[in-house]
């Protein structure tokens, strides 16, 4: 999810401090400070808020943050020393509490999730994803539902299985152009799941290079948004979005984006209307090939005319898909392949699997891929490790709460760390390592029940988007194994493997991945 980054913070806050001369920024912070603190002084608690570190006037304990790119990693070790269930930081005027640990999440993504449940309402939001993004309410609730059931819930996943099938061909057969040489693996797999949702979105459009224009524009915004926005940490100056040009920028996507996607959805409303006219609404072979706007547009005519779906609503939905399911999808994938690299015995035992079960074929169909149980593994395990979104997405608390015994006041930003509780020590054996056998014979999965596991979080937020991108996933890796042995350039040994992490809309691989495809013999041709 590259929307409403929380998880990137810092690197967006240390770009926007460095624009802003910080003399005059400081002045301002403190006069609106003081108006604060008065305020703030009339509230009172009954219980303490969580522990937490040291904190200065203005800034809190954005300092603290500042010294990290890689802030889940520093948030876990603030945790450590200071509050490994529950942590308090004062970030600019906001207070967060940061979850570390699975029983604190078990708290606030099941026993007072309904609390917990809501989004704080950020400019990113209301600027780029036509609200849909928000904080809980009626319109969430609706556009929610739209999303699982309409969407993205496994039957209308499985009406999309000749996509995925012909964008994961496509990409095998470039690769194997590409024998032998080097090539940018990291580019191909985001250009699958860009593909598959252009595909699942639209259908064919006209304008062959829309697709390619549209996942820039994007990715445009994925890097815009991905951040720690410096504007969000003090929402009471409402000036400073404009200051350090964030509103412009946003803006200006916001409108590329708003442009082209009227030209393509005007396009499907079009092609709806021919087709009507020549097939009437009985017409099956069209109903079987709806994509999700077709099946927007059924929902908005089928719609309660007390909460109509608007073109406005449409427009969010396919956007936030977009955002949601490229970048956030493309990372298990690269990561998990990363790891088998990484690890030539999990490899080995996975192609042997693969091969095996899937011997004398050209391609792994989907068919094939309930019967690869330790490659579920290995992309469990992927999972586990390497969370795409580390922080998961920001909630904010709807009403005061108290959890062991501390103070959660209302509004305040709740942070999971599910990166740490992913690797908690206490649950896991090795938790640093890659071992996929540990999920062998074991029912911990990745829906939302095991909270010390929570790659796509847990409760009413939780990811809708997981049979969509999951099933991208292990049909991706499963021919990427079966089709190619992987050898890395100039004869590097794959334990060298760099997999330092890059903090950005999501976590992603520092150096992109590049590898030498050489395909396999036993294939058949
Ligand atoms: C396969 C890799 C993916 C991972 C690891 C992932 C992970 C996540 C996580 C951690 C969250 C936040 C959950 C929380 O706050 O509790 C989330 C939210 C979300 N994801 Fe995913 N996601 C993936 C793929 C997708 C795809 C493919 C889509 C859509 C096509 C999607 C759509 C969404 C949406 C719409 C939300 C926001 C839900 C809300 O606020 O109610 N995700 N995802």
């Amino acid at each position: 999810m590259a929307i409403l980054r929380l998880e990137n913070y810092v690197s967006s806050t240390q770009t926007q401090l460095s624009t802003v001369p910080l003399i005059t920024f400081a002045i301002i912070l403190l006069t609106f400070a003081i108006r604060r603190r008065s305020s703030r002084s009339k509230s009172s608690t009954t219980k303490p808020l969580p522990p937490g570190p040291w904190k200065l006037p203005i800034i809190g304990n954005l300092h603290q943050l500042m010294t990290s790119p890689l802030i889940h990693h520093r948030l876990r070790d603030l945790a450590q020393k200071h509050g490994p269930h529950l942590m308090h930081l004062q970030l600019g005027e906001l207070s967060h509490v940061v979850v570390s640990s699975p029983e604190a999440a078990r708290e606030v993504m099941k026993t007072h999730d309904l609390s917990f449940g809501s989004r704080p309402n950020l400019l990113v939001s209301d600027l780029v994803l036509y609200s849909v993004m928000g904080p809980t309410s009626d319109h969430w609730r609706q556009m929610r539902k739209i999303n699982f059931t309409g969407l993205l819930g496994p039957k209308r996943v499985a009406t999309y299985r000749p996509i995925r099938e012909s964008e994961v061909a496509k990409l095998v057969a470039e690769l194997s152009l590409r024998r032998g040489a080097a090539v940018d693996v990291s580019r191909f797999l985001s250009g699958v799941f860009g593909g598959v949702t252009f595909r699942a979105a639209f259908g064919i459009v006209k304008d062959v290079k829309a697709e390619a224009r549209f996942l820039e524009l994007v990715e445009g915004v994925t890097d815009a948004v991905a951040g720690f926005q410096i504007s969000n940490l003090y929402p009471s100056l409402k000036f400073l979005p404009t200051l350090t040009g964030f509103r412009a920028e946003l803006t200006r996507l916001h409108l590329a984006a708003d442009r082209m996607l009227e030209e393509i959805i005007g396009e499907q409303k079009a092609k709806r209307v021919a087709r009507r006219k020549e097939f009437g609404d009985d017409d099956s072979q069209a109903a079987a090939e709806e994509n999700l706007v077709d099946v927007l547009f059924n929902l908005q005519e089928s719609s309660d005319p007390a909460h109509p779906i608007t073109m406005h609503d449409i427009k969010g939905v396919v956007f936030e898909t977009f955002l949601a399911g490229t970048e956030t999808a493309t990372r298990p994938a690269e990561w998990t392949l990363s790891e088998m690299i990484k690890n030539p015995n999990v490899m080995q035992k996975a192609q042997e699997e693969v091969r095996q079960m899937c011997a004398g074929k050209e391609f792994v169909s989907e068919e094939d891929l309930h019967k690869l149980k330790y490659l579920d593994c290995v992309i469990q395990e992927g999972l586990r490790l390497h969370s795409s979104l580390p922080l998961l997405l920001p909630r904010e608390s709807r009403e005061r709460e108290e959890i062991f015994g501390y103070e959660i006041p209302a509004k305040t930003r709740i942070i999971i760390n599910g990166w740490a509780i992913n690797r908690d020590p206490r649950h896991w054996t090795d938790a640093d390592k890659f071992y996929p056998e540990r999920f062998l014979d074991c029912s911990i999965d990745y829906k939302g029940t095991n909270f010390h596991f929570i790659p796509f979080g847990a409760g009413r937020r939780m990811c809708p988007g997981i049979s969509f991108g999951m099933s991208v996933v292990k049909l991706l890796l499963a021919n990427l194994i079966y089709c190619f042995d992987w050898k890395l350039p100039n004869d590097a040994n794959p334990e060298d493997l760099d997999m330092t992490e890059y903090f950005s809309a999501s976590v992603r691989r520092k150096y992109n991945l590049s590898l030498i495809p050489i395909p396999y013999e036993g294939m058949k041709h």
